[in-house]
């Protein structure tokens, strides 16, 4: 990890030591709470300089994971090692892990300068390097000039910032980031997220990221876990994530509101809805197609649609800001739940109007795992 701070400022061991992909170990980790089992056998490696995000429902065990490995909680099972050191006796103060929870936790008492400043003061840093250092972070975090404001004065997002910039300023081997971003509104959270993303690449930092929203995970994470009951669904990128969920839940859990079974033969993989064009790697046989509102293109109903288009009726219809979302029932497929749909502006049907369906593959997921 290239440190913040600068040279010979880590609490790492020498480079020399460690095996080049070392980092977050954690093998067959589970955590139970009474009878509840809220991590099971939960295995995941975080090389040094990547950041892994943990993505998932409520109640997945996404902050139990976190705590586990702050060390805050006891793990019941399994086994957690940083750069191959096992981290069962080791303290949460000499793990080295920096941490940012969804209320940045500052010291209200102390100014911007006094929060950063207080995590440099632990590590015995000397003041005139201290001033540069908190100058240096503030800017990093696109807080210069913040130094002397009091931290109750400072919005959500300011807030944020400079809870990360005390993270780094403890100089972590580790920062974990437990929905950094929740407490804040869409356009303020996008924008942290793409400076916050900017200053894990930039500092090469090893973080683990948990948070609910896919797009923070996939702005900000190599690659990411989705976490469902406790146990990792899939560990991917966000494109084989986004298109070839490995399960039904995690095809749910990233907006697929329908999957249906499909056969893929030749050229097309076929369901009840109309055909895809089949990908390379997708094997002949059944399969299961996940279905995103994206997915399925609603036009009025005229004269001239072709025979055998699935057609439908609408149900609900909701503007969004270059489209329509519709809700439509499909009255041939009695047994198929309502369905999302969406529509342009520029020829938008009415409630109880037929329309005809038509598959859209950039909106579907393939499942190929039956
Ligand atoms: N201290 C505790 N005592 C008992 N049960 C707990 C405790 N902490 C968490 N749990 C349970 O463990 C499971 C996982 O909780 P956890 O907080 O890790 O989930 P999460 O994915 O972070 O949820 P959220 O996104 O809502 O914060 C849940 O069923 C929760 O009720």
């Amino acid at each position: 990890m290239r440190s913040v701070l600068g040279s010979g400022e880590t609490a790492t061991a020498p480079e020399s030591h460690r095996e080049p992909d070392d980092g977050l170990r954690l093998e067959g980790l589970t955590v139970r709470y009474g009878g509840t089992t809220a991590l099971s056998d939960v295995d995941l490696h975080v090389p040094r300089g990547q950041v892994l995000a943990v993505l998932g429902p409520s109640g997945c065990g996404k902050t139990t994971l976190l705590r586990s490995v702050a060390g805050l909680e006891r793990p019941s099972e399994g086994r957690i090692a940083f750069d191959g050191v096992e981290l069962s006796e080791v303290p949460v103060h000499r793990r080295g892990f920096g941490m940012v929870f969804q209320e940045g936790q500052l010291f209200g008492h102390r100014d911007v300068a006094g929060n950063v400043d207080f995590a440099l003061r632990m590590r015995s840093v000397g003041r005139s390097e201290r001033r540069d250092t908190v100058t240096r972070l503030l800017e990093l975090v696109g807080l210069g000039g913040y130094q002397d404001r009091r931290v109750t004065e400072l919005s959500g997002g300011q807030a944020q910032r400079v809870a990360l910039a005390r993270a780094l300023a403890a100089d972590p081997r580790l920062l974990l980031l437990d929905e950094p971003l929740s407490g804040l509104d869409r356009r303020l959270r996008e924008r942290l997220a793409v400076d916050l993303a900017r200053v894990l690449d930039r500092n090469r930092m090893t973080g683990v990221l948990v948070t609910h929203d896919h797009d923070e995970a996939f702005t900000l994470a190599d690659r990411t876990a989705v976490l469902v009951a406790g146990r990792i669904e899939q560990l991917d990128t966000p494109w084989r994530l986004w298109h070839r969920p490995a399960t039904e839940e995690v095809a749910r859990f990233l907006g697929c509101g329908t999957v249906l079974p499909g056969h893929a033969e030749d050229e097309t993989i076929r369901c009840e809805l109309g055909t895809v064009p089949r990908p390379a790697d997708c094997p002949s046989g059944t399969v299961r197609i996940g279905l995103r509102a994206a997915g399925l293109r609603a036009a009025p109903a005229g004269e001239e649609a072709p025979i055998g288009q699935p057609r439908a009726v609408v149900r609900e219809r909701v503007h969004r800001q270059d489209h329509v979302r519709l809700t439509v029932t499909v009255p041939d497929a009695p047994g198929l739940a309502p369905l999302e749909a969406v529509t342009s502006l520029d020829d938008v049907p009415h409630l109880d109007e037929e329309v005809t369906l038509t598959l859209e593959p950039s909106g579907t997921a393939l499942i190929t795992e039956t």
